[in-house]
């Protein structure tokens, strides 16, 4: 064996990886990714080939005009056919596969930014991308039929794409980079979102976005897991964001596909024939006209409160006129529901709990909380995914902001941009420490002087590239973003000890990056250290989905040591190459959006806010509006504190001039007047109120059951957090045991430790009920579960967990004792008192403690002991109670192992009615 990889011989042959890799891949020659060894064989093969080809036939890409049958859009299109040169080695169903295009390649190809050129690229391929289902993909084992596997595997993440600025580029690559897509089958696979990053910048904008969207999508009869993959994403966490269906098709464009909500209007007429409501449908779905004009929409009536009807500044995207429809004909049952609605509004309407709505829609693809809106398409699928008819009736305008910059971008306004890291781990396991030794080996390397300031992003350079790590290191922090709404991480460098391995963690970890369909670079720290054992870590984490390249998985693996600096620049190196595969890109030439990473106000300049800029420049002087802050920038400084005009994507700023403190995850946007921007922050403010106060109901394991019973709910998702992981992992076996023919219970995560703030966001992202085992939250996790309407169920002992969970899938959960937290006390100190044992001398925190109440004793957030109260003193006076703000002494019957900064909780158990 040579022992070549193939990122090495392309860099040998200059060639960029990507291009190496589809150069392989044409001449039949396996190799999954760049990390991929080489034989000797090959390598002569290769070099013979690529050095030949520099002088010898060469793959051409020819211009062709389109016949006129074949396309059916309204501007003008250019196909692209590629036209393989023969080579002896390759087969001609080979070379009939397109060749990648390298990075500002020839106009020519940006240009086809339609999948109707798709079609003559790829003559056995072209039905191909529209045959989503899965039925369809056993005939794919051909070595021709790969690249369209590989479009469809991209596919979900641009179904929540199209209306993304890079919308033309990936349309265009599902062509133009079909080998590169194959080559690197391995990441796409799990990675379903994985082309997601470089449009994640507008992810956040696709509320306000008119429809785009190529022809060619919007006929597909896609895959529906794609389009719900999509979907997801565009749903993650926004508050505010309408639920699209993932390819942003219009509503009109799953009237075509059968999925036409049937409308009900107001002035119902009676003359109406029955069977007019469908044609009506189609009628719609002719008229709407956002997807052959994107950027112009009709009026039409509305129904929304006076704020949205009449927006300063906003204007309605039209709707053709409602069909009118009888309400005769309706069948019995039928809910009439006015979108667009909230989850929780909708699951009212339809007399159904949220949870079960949050159930069908996480089977239809879609992570909704109970506060985001439904359109009108999702609606009608939760209807037929709950068995209850709907009939859309009124629905109201959607609101463009005016002044908002949300044009699609060309592909020839895009260019590449650096990738944005975030670097996640387990406690300890040198995540600041790797930080530090990459802006550290950074600042030896092109600065003098160091890096004076953090603002929440650093930038680095390899290899004369761009890379922008996210500061705070943690997938909390990444979470957090993500619960906001904000996608802003592009790879996730996962931090493993060498010795240490897999902990707790680095599982969390992996399941948010998971969960945000986000790439992840393994990078095995502390390599210095004599106990290293590397593959140790390598076999931990299969056990846990990450399968690393060199055991033939798709994820890049780096052993570092932050310590030495060992490994650090291949790691850099390996980053800059998973970058290259999911090609990032941005339009510098147009008004900068991004989102905020870290605000706070300062004492001397005021409002202080850290922007990520991920789409346009950003520009001082300008007027922003950053979530419902506005003001205009008064002072720009980047990530080393130096005063800069101009950021544009990928570029962390910090400005001052807002006139409020906005929050991270908020996304901003430029606009070109202060005015603007102010009332654009008022609107939102004001939609904010409306929100919340719709904010009315929560998901829990007791709301689950009448759905269970009526069959409704097919995934119970649960989160388990416990006190050693003998229980987790106990727990975990029994609990995905159970199921029945109507419901199965899905673990979504697992863990040893209290209730963190990252498991309710998890929760509240994937409508998941947290299972605490052992383990108490503290009172800021309860409360703050209460407000994101997380239910959190604690439990001693394991039976009660598994009983409770089984009784609820059959619906058979037996009226319940409710724990009624009574008030929770500190140990502040303990006295040793002859004959009685230790006595805690303490303070009320919260609530009251009762004599007669029962109580557990918390240490670390960890359940230590359940039991009773055997004395209760105030001074040397036994009491019945003591209130907050009081000190007492207390007992505990049976324990005497009290310490000093021990929590005891009082509680007292409710007998509760199961609704
Ligand atoms: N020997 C050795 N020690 C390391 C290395 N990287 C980090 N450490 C040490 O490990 C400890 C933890 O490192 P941190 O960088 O604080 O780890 P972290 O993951 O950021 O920790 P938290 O911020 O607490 O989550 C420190 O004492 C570091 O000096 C390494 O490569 N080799």
């Amino acid at each position: 064996m040579s022992n070549i990889k193939v990122h090495e011989l392309a860099k040998e042959l200059n060639m960029s990886s990507k291009d190496m890799l589809d150069k392989i891949n044409v001449m039949g020659i396996d190799a999954k990714s760049h990390m991929s060894v080489l034989s000797d064989m090959d390598v002569i093969a290769i070099r013979n080939t690529v050095l030949r080809g520099k002088n010898g036939p060469e793959t051409k890409i020819v211009k062709v005009v389109p016949k006129k049958a074949e396309v059916q859009q309204d501007k003008e299109e250019v196909k692209v056919v590629v036209k393989a040169a023969a080579h002896p080695s390759v087969s001609p169903e080979k070379t009939a596969k397109p060749q990648p295009q390298r990075q500002g390649q020839g106009q020519q190809q940006k240009t086809t930014n339609e999948n109707h050129q798709h079609r003559t690229v790829q003559e056995n391929q072209q039905q191909r991308p529209a045959q989503g289902n899965q039925q369809q993909r056993p005939a794919q084992g051909s070595q021709q039929q790969r690249p369209a596997q590989g479009n469809q595997q991209q596919r979900p993440a641009q179904g929540g794409q199209q209306q993304r600025p890079a919308q033309g580029s990936q349309q265009q690559r599902t062509h133009q980079g079909n080998q590169q897509q194959r080559s690197h089958q391995g990441y796409q696979q799990q990675r379903p979102n994985q082309g997601n990053p470089q449009q994640r910048p507008n992810q956040g904008y696709q509320q306000q976005r008119p429809e785009h969207g190529n022809q060619q999508q919007r006929t597909e009869h896609g895959n529906q897991q794609q389009n719900r993959q999509g979907q997801q994403r565009n749903m993650e966490g926004n508050p505010a964001q309408q639920v699209r269906h993932a390819d942003n098709k219009p509503s009109s464009q799953k009237n075509t596909e059968g999925k036409q909500p049937q409308r009900y209007h107001e002035k119902s007429n009676a003359q109406q024939k029955s069977n007019e409501g469908r044609p009506q449908q189609h009628q719609k779905s002719e008229q709407k006209p956002e997807q052959k004009f994107p950027n112009q929409k009709q009026k039409q009536k509305s129904s929304l409160p006076p704020m949205q009807q009449k927006p300063v500044h906003h204007k309605s995207k039209p709707k053709p006129a409602e069909p009118e429809i009888n309400m005769e004909e309706l069948a019995p049952g039928t809910k009439i529901i006015n979108v667009p609605i909230t989850v929780a509004g909708f699951a009212d309407q339809i007399e159904k709990s949220t949870s079960a709505v949050i159930m069908a829609l996480m089977k239809l693809g879609i992570m909704a909380n109970i506060n985001q809106n439904l359109d009108e398409d999702t609606v009608v699928l939760l209807g037929e995914e709950l068995g209850v008819p709907i009939m859309v009736g009124k629905v109201a305008e959607e609101v463009v902001e005016e002044g908002l910059e949300l044009f699609e971008d060309k592909e020839e306004d895009l260019k590449s941009r650096p990738p944005i890291i975030t670097v996640m781990g387990h406690v300890d396991h040198g995540k600041t420490s790797l930080l530090d030794a990459i802006r550290k080996t950074n600042v030896t390397s092109t600065e003098s002087g160091g890096i004076t300031q953090h603002i929440g992003a650093s930038e680095v350079y390899a290899n004369g590239h761009k890379i922008v790590f996210l500061d705070t290191p943690g997938h909390e922090a990444f979470t957090a973003m993500r619960a906001r709404g904000a996608h802003v991480t592009d790879i996730a460098v996962l931090v493993v000890a060498a010795d240490d391995s897999v902990k707790p963690q680095t599982v969390e970890a992996i399941s948010h990056a998971k969960a945000a369909n986000v790439p992840i670079i393994v990078a095995i720290n502390k390599m210095d250290k004599p106990g290293a054992d590397p593959t140790r870590v390598k076999q931990d984490l299969t056990e846990h989905g990450i399968l690393i390249e060199e055991w033939g998985g798709d994820t890049i693996c780096v052993p570092v040591s932050a310590k030495s600096g060992e490994g650090i620049d291949t790691l850099l190196e390996m980053i800059l190459l998973q970058a290259e595969v999911l090609e990032l890109k941005a339009n510098p030439n147009r008004l900068a959006m991004g989102t905020v990473i870290e605000a706070r106000l300062d004492k001397t300049k005021g409002s202080v806010a850290t922007l990520l800029v991920l789409n346009g420049t950003l520009q001082a002087g300008m007027s922003v509006v950053a979530g419902t802050c506005s003001g205009r920038i008064k002072a720009m400084t980047n990530f080393k504190g130096d005063t800069i005009r101009k950021a544009g994507p990928a570029t962390a700023v910090e400005i001052l001039g807002l006139t409020e403190v906005p929050e991270a995850g908020d996304e901003f946007n430029a606009v070109k007047e202060d005015k603007i921007a102010r009332e654009i922050a008022e609107n939102r403010k004001q939609k904010l109120r409306e929100e919340v106060m719709a904010r009315n109901s929560s998901v829990t394991l007791e709301q689950l059951f009448s759905q269970i019973q009526e069959g409704e709910v097919k995934e119970l998702n649960l989160i388990i957090k416990g006190d050693v992981q003998g229980s987790v992992g106990a727990l975990t076996q029994s609990l995905e045991k159970l199921q029945n023919e109507n419901v199965k219970v899905k673990i979504i995560h697992t863990g040893v430790g209290t209730v963190t703030e990252s498991d309710i966001m998890l929760a509240n992202t994937s409508g998941a009920i947290i299972i605490a085992f052992n383990v108490r939250p503290s009172t800021a996790i309860s409360s703050m579960a209460e407000r994101e309407k997380i239910e959190i169920r604690t439990y001693r002992v394991i039976y009660d967990v598994i009983d409770d969970v089984e009784a609820a899938m059959k619906g058979m959960l037996d009226p319940v004792f409710k724990e009624v937290v009574l008030g929770k006390i500190e140990i502040r100190n303990t006295f040793k008192v002859p004959g009685v044992g230790i006595i805690g001398g303490a303070y009320v925190l919260e609530g009251k403690v009762l004599r007669n109440a029962e109580i557990r004793l918390v240490r670390d957030g960890i359940v230590i002991h359940e039991g009773k109260i055997s004395s209760l003193k105030r001074f040397k006076d036994d009491v019945k109670e003591v209130n907050h703000g009081y000190e007492c002494g207390i007992g505990i019957e049976n324990y005497n192992d009290l310490k000093e900064g021990d929590i005891i909780e009082a509680f007292k158990m409710e007998e509760i009615e199961r609704k």
